[in-house]
């Protein structure tokens, strides 16, 4: 049974203040059902650290650099992620990959220097619109998945992937549920195939316009372990209600 998991993904919102939306996060959740993790940016990981020691709140960054240390201005390495308290790091999300280039080889070298420092790795993939409308949504996140995954050490316990179609990010339009479920599925199945029974471990996120009004439905279809929530996990009111969706489920 895989333990579902609420994911927020602050992206390059908040500053000291937003601790104060931890406190309240942690005291409406004391013994949660599901996992709870939020990825601030770089500049809170630390601090966010010692705020949610002690709750159920877990801590991860939104990128690493595939080496450990070296002269590459402006990075963080998985190290450097781990030391200041995070558990887990966002990967190859698709404002990386368009913003900063990113290819699925670079994904999996970051995936692979996550899991060397023992972070869980939160893999995303996700098609465009106008790779849906030429009906090539399947076949991209297959390619996806097979150059973002590294060969080994894949399972429950080190990789979660997201499922995150670009035009949903950020629009409030999402997929129907069927379309969800449709991609889920096929990332399983992807995963099973290649990785064998181990991959019945790994959570599947999605992500995309997740809000307290559409969350019971997304939880509720098959092969939705949680999701990964950008906007609506800034507010501890907005990702509290997506959390009790979630444990509802
Ligand atoms: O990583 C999170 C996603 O990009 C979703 O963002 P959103 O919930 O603001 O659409």
């Amino acid at each position: 049974m895989r333990r579902r998991l609420a994911a927020g993904n602050w992206k390059m919102n908040g500053t000291g203040a937003a601790l104060a939306e931890v406190t309240a996060l942690s005291g409406g959740h004391p013994n949660p059902q599901v996992d709870i993790l939020i990825c601030p940016p770089a500049t809170l990981i630390q601090r966010m650290a010692e705020v949610a020691r002690g709750t159920a709140i877990a801590v991860g960054g939104q990128d690493c650099h595939k080496a450990r240390t070296g002269a590459h201005t402006g990075d963080v390495s998985a190290h450097m992620l781990h030391e200041a308290g995070a558990s887990h790091v966002i990967l190859g999300h698709s404002e990386r990959r368009t913003d900063h280039g990113e290819t699925d080889a670079t994904v999996r070298a970051k995936t692979e220097a996550a899991l060397d420092e023992k972070l869980v790795a939160i893999v995303c993939v996700g098609e465009t619109e106008t790779q849906r409308d030429a009906g090539e949504t399947l076949s991209v996140i297959g390619t996806q998945l097979q150059g973002s995954l590294p060969d080994h050490g894949v399972n429950g316990a080190t990789i979660v992937i997201a499922y995150e179609p670009v035009w949903a990010i950020g629009t409030g339009r999402v997929p129907t549920l069927d379309q969800i479920a449709e991609v889920h599925d096929f990332i399983r199945a992807g995963l099973v195939d290649r990785f064998g029974e181990d991959a019945q471990g790994i959570r599947l996120l999605y992500g995309g316009s997740v809000k307290p009004a559409n969350a019971a439905d997304i939880f509720a279809i098959s092969n939705v372990d949680g999701a990964l929530v950008g906007g609506a996990s800034l507010k501890a009111v907005d990702f509290s209600a997506i959390i009790s969706a979630l444990e509802a489920a």
